[in-house]
């Protein structure tokens, strides 16, 4: 799905190139997607009540050449919210797949959320990020090596994270921001600016890129 232009954002100056991204947490009730949410627009970790339908947030992403809008739509994981989900991820440019790596069921809704995604959109149309979270919960681990084969052999990026300790919440975000615009921008400020985000942990890099790059 290409990203929305946008005239103007922020106090940048008029040239700026801005574009909105729309992002869709999914993922079981209770496996952090508000903290991730949360943690990556305010750096807050706090006791969160189970989400209602769907929480909305946008954060602005400055880079050197473009800024980024980043539509964040947090849905609400209780089973009974399922049959309203998919209102919340059309039109979506990126959805992350949260599970928590210390509960085996969340990684197996994960996979089924996918199967959804693979139904509702094209190959090249999403970027997707398998994301393991409560990384702080490392001694009661049961989600262990066989997400990275599952993410590798569906061309996914696949990060983890902890909404508690803040470890990689933001660079989740910057992998989409990354991602997205490798895909849609080949001029050299662009390329230039790329250089200067940091590495990430991308499954299949280059596979994933060259896909993305046909359309
Ligand atoms: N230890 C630990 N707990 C976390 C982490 N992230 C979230 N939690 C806790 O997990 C519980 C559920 O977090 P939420 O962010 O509400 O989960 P959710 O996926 O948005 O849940 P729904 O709104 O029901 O879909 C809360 O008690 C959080 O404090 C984390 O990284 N580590």
């Amino acid at each position: 799905m290409a990203p929305r232009r946008m005239q103007q954002v922020g106090a940048g100056p008029s040239t700026e190139q801005a574009y909105i991204y729309k992002v869709v947490l999914l993922g079981s009730t209770a496996v952090g997607k508000s903290s991730i949410a949360f943690r990556y627009v305010k750096n807050v970790f706090r006791e969160s009540m189970p989400t209602v339908g769907c929480s909305f947030f946008t954060q602005l992403v400055c880079l050197e050449t473009a800024t980024i809008k980043l539509e964040i739509w947090d849905t609400a994981g209780q089973e009974k919210y399922h049959s309203v989900c998919h209102l919340y991820y059309r039109g979506a440019n990126a959805a992350l797949l949260v599970y928590d790596i210390a509960r085996k069921a969340t990684f197996a809704r994960a996979k089924l959320w996918l199967r959804e995604l693979e139904k509702e959109f094209l190959p090249d149309e999403l970027v997707i990020v398998l994301v393991g979270n409560k990384t702080d919960l490392a001694a009661q681990r049961e989600v262990t090596f066989e997400v990275k084969e599952f993410a590798k052999s569906k061309s996914l990026i696949y990060m983890e994270t902890s909404a508690k300790s803040n470890y990689q919440v933001t660079e989740v975000f910057m992998a989409i921001g990354k991602f997205q615009v490798r895909s849609c921008w080949t001029d050299k400020s662009t390329r230039e600016m790329l250089r200067s985000v940091p590495a990430l942990c991308l499954v299949k890099p280059s596979d994933h890129t060259k896909k993305c790059c046909m359309n």
